[in-house]
């Protein structure tokens, strides 16, 4: 792993790194905030999984986690939505391709070379950062903006026991019900709509899968509300479901890091209840 650059912030640092995944077969780049800490102490984490056309640095530059994360001793890591490079198959749109991994395993050529974002954010980082840095992977919660809220909610409704605690930013509920989602599974997926049930936060909470409880903030100003994120779909799903779930919407918020930091302080305070319990 290289460092690409580590900065002093919030009585902590701010890392960019960069390493050779052999999940994506590319270099890939993540950020990691590690606050002050007692010589040998281990960390609780938080995983941030962004949006469509982001790379860790739209969080880092804009997301205003840093003073809560140093308050609550809390590592607050943020991947790449997907592989990069000359290499890597792309398409013109910003909603498919590079910038748009929807953190699946893709099964269809040309993208199932390299479009392994379940495995490189379920598997291959965790792996990475437990050897390097001072984290206590007993205690992640995981977070996400977007096609990475919908990231945080599937990874985490398909690992139960993994994360204590899961919150997402104006996420995509269900990916079955929604053009972004259609294009993107239907892409890298294919056809086969039974294969993109695991992707599906909806499809996951009615086939059984259970979180302790679930935090989610939407701005009532999101122009993607309606056609893509639909979070009433995830309401009514969790109240079918029994899911406990705390589903916020914040009048006047639009879909930009504008929302996500006014709220991020508040969601890693919620995370650090769950963690540090
Ligand atoms: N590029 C799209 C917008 C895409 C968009 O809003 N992406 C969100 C995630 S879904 C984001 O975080 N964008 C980067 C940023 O705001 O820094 C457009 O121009 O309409």
């Amino acid at each position: 792993m290289e460092t690409v650059s580590t900065n002093r912030s919030h009585g902590g640092e701010q890392g960019v790194y960069r390493h050779r995944s052999t999940a994506t077969g590319t270099e890939m780049t993540f950020s990691v905030f590690v606050p002050d800490h007692a010589a040998g102490a281990k960390l609780p984490v938080l995983w941030y999984l962004s949006g469509l056309t982001c790379t860790h640095a739209n969080v880092t530059e804009k997301g205003e986690y840093r003073a809560a994360c140093a308050e609550h001793g809390i590592v607050f890591i943020a991947p790449d939505t997907s592989p990069r490079g000359p290499q890597v198959p792309d398409v013109e749109a910003w909603d498919f391709g590079q910038g748009a991994g929807f953190y699946v395993d893709a099964t269809q050529e040309p993208w199932s070379a390299n479009y392994r974002m379940r495995s490189y954010v379920e598997g291959e980082l965790p792996d990475l950062i437990a050897g390097i840095f001072p984290v206590d992977l007993e205690r992640q919660g995981i977070t996400g903006h977007s096609m990475g809220g919908h990231g945080a909610l599937t990874i985490s409704l398909r690992n139960p026991g993994r994360f204590r605690s899961t919150s997402a930013f104006a996420p995509i509920v269900s990916p079955l019900a929604c053009p972004w989602g259609e294009k993107a599974l239907g892409g890298y997926l294919g056809p086969d709509r039974s294969a993109w049930q695991e992707y599906d936060a909806c499809a996951l909470v009615e086939g059984g899968a259970r979180l302790p409880d679930l935090l989610i903030d939407q701005g009532s100003a999101d122009t993607f509300v309606s056609e893509q994120l639909k979070t009433e779909l995830l309401r009514e799903a969790c109240d079918r479901a029994g899911q406990p779930a705390t589903i916020r919407l914040q009048a006047g918020y639009d879909h930009s890091y504008y929302f996500i930091s006014t709220f991020m302080a508040e969601h890693v305070e919620w995370h650090a209840e769950r963690l540090k319990a």
